[in-house]
């Protein structure tokens, strides 16, 4: 399984009292799954992504991401598991403006150890930014922008990838566009991803629907 939460509680200070956060929440996504996690404002979601990809300690419950348990999992072990085994693609891209774009595509494969030209051109070319490999970020708009560092995630083959409102900078016809290539080549790669949406339309393109509401996590129907 590429992810695994098992009864997660979570409880962050606010102000000058501790409040639970996430209370027994537990989830699976099975390879090529692609899961939308919703929520209100404030409901946790960056959080859980957060904790998911060991960048916050886990204080009660286990996550397993690809097996590997992150509860007591040493500063190695987690770096290793963000390099090589889940990827992370945020609202504002976080692409290195020195770095034209085949250099922002094969960063992360390369630190991963699994840099292959080939699968970056193909990566490139699936996503239509072949045609932008020597130019700078600067120089992008935001869905071509978004677009590289799609390909940046995908190029280590991750299992699990996690998304924050990866098209939230993007207007509809745009998004829907990246949405939908997000999506099949996540599928082809067999890479889950969960993804953190406001968008109800773009949750309902998903296998799966979850909503965080008062620190519960709970699947939604896909219907809509
Ligand atoms: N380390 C922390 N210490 C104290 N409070 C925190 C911490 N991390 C998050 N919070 C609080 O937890 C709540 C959830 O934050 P989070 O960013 O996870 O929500 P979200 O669902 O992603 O919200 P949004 O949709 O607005 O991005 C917020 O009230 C936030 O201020």
């Amino acid at each position: 399984m590429p992810l695994t939460i098992h009864n997660l509680n979570h409880q962050i200070h606010d102000g000058h009292i501790e409040r639970w956060l996430l209370t027994r929440v537990s989830l699976n996504i099975a390879p090529g799954e692609c899961v939308a996690l919703t929520g209100d404002s404030g409901s946790g979601k960056t959080t859980l992504l957060n904790l998911i990809a060991g960048l916050e300690p886990l204080q009660q419950g286990q996550i397993y991401v690809a097996g590997q348990g992150l509860r007591h999992a040493g500063d190695k072990t987690l770096s290793q598991l963000r390099r090589q085994t889940l990827a992370m693609i945020f609202q504002h891209y976080n692409l290195l403006s020195s770095l034209n774009v085949s250099d922002n595509i094969s960063f992360s494969a390369r630190l991963a150890g699994r840099y292959d030209q080939s699968h970056s051109l193909s990566l490139a070319r699936n996503l239509g930014i072949d045609h932008l490999l020597d130019h700078y970020p600067d120089t992008l708009s935001g869905g071509e922008m978004q677009r590289v560092a799609i390909a940046r995630a995908l190029g280590t083959r991750p299992k699990l990838l996690l998304a924050d409102e990866p098209t939230g900078n993007l207007d509809n016809n745009n998004s829907d566009k990246v949405i939908e290539q997000l999506l099949s080549l996540a599928k082809s790669h067999h890479s889950a991803l969960l993804m953190v949406t406001h968008s109800a339309s773009i949750a309902g393109k998903m296998d799966k629907i979850y909503q965080l509401k008062d620190g519960q996590l709970n699947q939604q129907s896909c219907g809509g």
